[in-house]
């Protein structure tokens, strides 16, 4: 099955009508818009569809049983589709299912609603009404509401008003609650009703704020219960009446412009963009409008972008295709695009605070998330937060506390000039100071200001090699050979590992690297990792753990090499630092991207400083968190205040963004506790754990990922042009063989990425791909936490066709 894809057609106007509540007339409305645009356009063809209707099957909609009902509300009585086969003539009309069917699941809704508009619009030029049921949140079949039900279809809206009493509340909240989801109200129409006149409020309203237009219509006649011929007779003179009313023309022409309108805009994007926008990470001047991709929307854990062909497609081919949100948006993405829970939290804090100035204050949210996320971190050092906007901005905050930390500690002066220890190939963000933090590199070597300051040590990677887990150990290790492991599992099992004694070579690599620099008299005042993932460095599944472990124990274990403690008082403890204060850099790798809370469990290690963004927010807003030890924060306390940390956002904790990362942390973890990953877990990962298992006396670490272990390992075996491969929870990273040398200037993985976004037709009209970035030869796929095993199958599929046709029709893509 393929992804679901937003409905948008050239030739066809698909318009969805949404009810501010139940009986408010949706139908007769429909009814009369169907009437109209069929006389109006009269070559074309105009349909209704009707995805799911009330009622058990024998009294279902398409039965006529209009007048036959027993209430006598005039609109109850006529919201019948048969009002369709009555009222507007010729009228291609479908109900899909009725509420009473067991188990009709959202995607077969969806899916067969995709269905009949692209039937519709291979058919010729015409009209789409889709007509929801009953109000705004009225439950679909599996519960979820009408307006979250149709989010990934995302078709423009047709509201209708509620006349009666309490309806201007129901409308407004009913187009709150579609504008928050991200639906474009087109217009609002509703029925005139001299005794409380909503209309007249409604159309100041929706005009003044939003620039909506409001059609009023007179409420068709009241029943006439004692002749049903006469009532039949009133009622179809009503639709002819109506149908032919200006008002209605005029909603007509401004939908069809709206929809023209859309398209053009859309169609327009990339080149406008190519003369106004200055993108990130990106050479300019290659830069085609072309290969610029207009996204409309997106939805869970795709974009719904414009295809490449539409300016020149076929009336009928669809503008707009599904595209998986390959770089999860950056890293950020964890809970889908259009959350609605998320979005609701958004505004929520937007309503309540707006940005509030935080230095010296404080609000709910921060406070709430600052002991959530110490909490959930389970790190007995940290007892701080600072909050800061972006990885970046967190990681140059993070520095201060370190480097203030080691200054006070070995009481070095301010001017003393102090590095940091790290690993070759680490990337803590793009500004000045985190830049500073890494080696020199492709990102830095153009950038006037930079100036590396720091040691940066080699380390063994670990990557799945032709079916083996392979830790590659660079030469500058010397006398330490590659290991191979059966599983990853075993990799990570660190206890085991370093009662074999296989930590020892590290540890004697690691102090000859520190002695040299130690010897030249340099200072040291932090040892900061991006724990197991370095990320934009080149997405390396990083040095053996075993090697990270084994670099921060040996930095805790043999202080006296950084300097002489200058502290009389400090008392040691287990949550002190000790040698130098560890930064770990999860941005990128915490809160479960890597299907753990935090990187560091994978180490069994605690830091002193911890950073974390990106999945904080579910990947709605920016957010960072810097947490510290009340020791690092004890550093900075004096009478003076230029001894503070002079350091402060703007944004700092915006309410925005601490609400939204209390609702994704909670969703996170709702997610771990309840199994919603058992299905990745159980995809090779943990059997084969557990096969190997069944001999050893302790549990073996659970490392998995939504990657199934099979796809990795036949990636693996790929090895003519696959130089390894690896994947841990949401990330799969594909390291090619690189003729034009390694690194993020390569164009090695240009290929292959080049190939998924072409995607797949898998019928006609129903195309998909995968939009990925890649760093130079290496290309990684990262799916949010609740990407499903379904969209793991297509792409997994895709990406082994992929390999296959290149293999077949030998191009030579990388
Ligand atoms: C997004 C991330 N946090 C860094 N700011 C950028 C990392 C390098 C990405 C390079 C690229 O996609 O071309």
């Amino acid at each position: 099955m393929s992804p679901i894809g937003t409905l948008l057609w050239r030739n066809l106007r698909i318009y969805k009508i949404y009810g501010a509540n139940t009986d408010v007339g949706k139908t007769i409305f429909t009814s009369i818009l169907c009437n109209a645009s069929r006389s109006i356009w009269k070559d074309e063809a105009t349909a209704y569809l009707k995805p799911v209707s009330t009622g058990s099957d024998d009294e279902a909609d398409d039965k006529s049983r209009m007048f036959e009902t027993k209430k006598h509300n005039v609109l109850t009585d006529y919201d019948t589709c048969s009002h369709i086969n009555k009222f507007a003539k010729g009228v291609i009309r479908q109900t899909l299912y009725q509420y009473s069917q067991p188990a009709i699941s959202n995607e077969q809704i969806l899916n067969s609603v995709y269905k009949f508009a692209l039937d519709r619009a291979a058919a010729g030029p015409g009209w789409l009404f889709i007509e929801t049921a009953g109000g705004v949140h009225s439950p679909s079949p599996s519960g979820t509401t009408q307006a979250d039900l149709y989010t990934a279809l995302r078709c423009p809206v047709v509201l209708v008003g509620d006349w009666k009493l309490g309806g201007i509340s129901s409308t407004i909240s009913a187009f709150e609650s579609l504008r928050i989801r991200g639906y474009d109200v087109e217009i609002v129409v509703v029925f005139e009703d001299a005794q409380y006149g909503n209309s007249d409020y409604l159309k100041n309203y929706f005009e003044q704020r939003y620039g909506i237009a409001v059609t009023a219509l007179p409420a068709p006649p009241p029943r006439n219960t004692y002749s049903k011929e006469q009532d039949e007779r009133s009622l179809l003179e009503y639709y002819r009446k109506k149908s032919q009313a200006k008002a209605i023309r005029d909603t007509l022409t401004h939908l069809d412009r709206q929809h023209s309108a859309r398209i053009k805009a859309l169609e327009g994007m990339s080149a406008k963009a190519h003369r106004k926008i200055w993108y990130p990470f990106t050479q300019q001047k290659l830069l085609q409008p072309d290969d610029i991709v207009a996204i409309d929307s997106a939805y869970g854990s795709h974009f719904q972008t414009l295809t490449p062909e539409s300016s020149t497609a076929s009336n009928n081919k669809s503008l707009l295709q599904p595209s998986f949100d390959g770089s999860a948006s950056w890293w950020t993405q964890g809970l889908g695009h259009g959350n609605s829970s998320l979005t609701l939290a958004a505004a929520y804090a937007a309503g309540r605070y707006g940005h509030v100035m935080f230095a010296g204050m404080i609000h709910e949210p921060a406070l709430k998330l600052a002991t959530m996320i110490l909490d959930s971190l389970r790190n007995p050092r940290l007892d701080r937060v600072f909050f800061s906007d972006n990885g970046s901005t967190g990681m140059e905050v993070a520095v201060k506390m370190a480097l203030r930390a080691s200054r006070v500690r070995y009481g070095w002066s301010p001017d003393t000039k102090i590095d940091i220890l790290g690993l070759k190939g680490s990337y803590h963000g793009d500004t000045i100071g985190t830049m500073d933090c890494a080696e020199p590199n492709t990102y830095n070597e153009k950038v006037e200001w930079y100036e590396g300051k720091g040691a940066w040590l080699d380390y063994p990677q670990i990557q799945c090699v032709a079916g083996k887990w392979q830790v590659e150990v660079p030469s500058e290790i010397a006398t330490c050979q590659n290991q191979s492991f059966s599983d990853l599992s075993d990799v990570f099992d660190l206890e085991r590992r370093r009662a074999r004694g296989e930590h020892k070579v590290y540890e004697s690599y690691i102090l000859s690297i520190l002695r040299q620099h130690l010897d030249a008299g340099r200072k040291f005042g932090a040892l900061i990792l991006e724990p197991v993932v370095l990320g934009a460095g080149g997405m390396v599944l990083v040095s053996d753990p075993l090697f990270q472990q084994t670099l921060v124990l040996f930095v805790r274990q043999n202080a006296s090499l950084f300097g002489p403690d200058k502290l009389p008082n400090l008392v040691e403890d287990d949550k002190t630092w000790s040698g130098l204060p560890v930064v770990f850099d999860e941005v990128f790798t915490g809160i479960y991207r890597l299907g753990r809370v935090t990187a560091a469990s994978f180490l069994g290690l605690h830091p002193d400083i911890s950073v974390h963004a990106k999945l904080l927010t579910g990947g709605l807003v920016p957010l960072c968190v810097t947490l510290a030890s009340e020791c690092i924060f004890d550093a900075f306390a004096s009478d003076e205040k230029s001894d503070a940390l002079l350091h402060g956002h703007s944004y700092t904790a915006h309410p925005v963004g601490c609400q939204v990362a209390i609702q994704s942390l909670n969703q996170l973890q709702s997610l771990d506790k309840t199994g919603s990953w058992d299905w990745a877990k159980s995809n090779g990962w943990l059997q084969v754990a557990n096969e190997t298992q069944t001999c050893l006396a302790e549990p073996r670490p659970e490392i998995w990922s939504i990657w199934p272990l099979s796809l990795v390992q036949w990636i693996s075996l790929q090895t003519n042009r696959v130089a390894g491969v690896w994947a841990l929870g949401s990330v799969l990273a594909i390291r090619l063989n690189a003729a034009d040398g390694s690194g993020y200037t390569s164009t090695a993985a240009e290929g292959l990425r080049k190939k998924l976004l072409h995607g797949v037709s898998s019928a006609p009209g129903v195309a998909w791909n995968v939009h990925s970035r890649v760093l130079g030869n290496v290309l990684y796929i990262m799916g949010s936490q609740l990407t499903t095993e379904q969209e793991v199958k297509e792409i997994s599929d895709l990406l082994r066709t992929g390999f296959e046709e290149c293999l077949t029709i030998k191009i030579l893509w990388f």
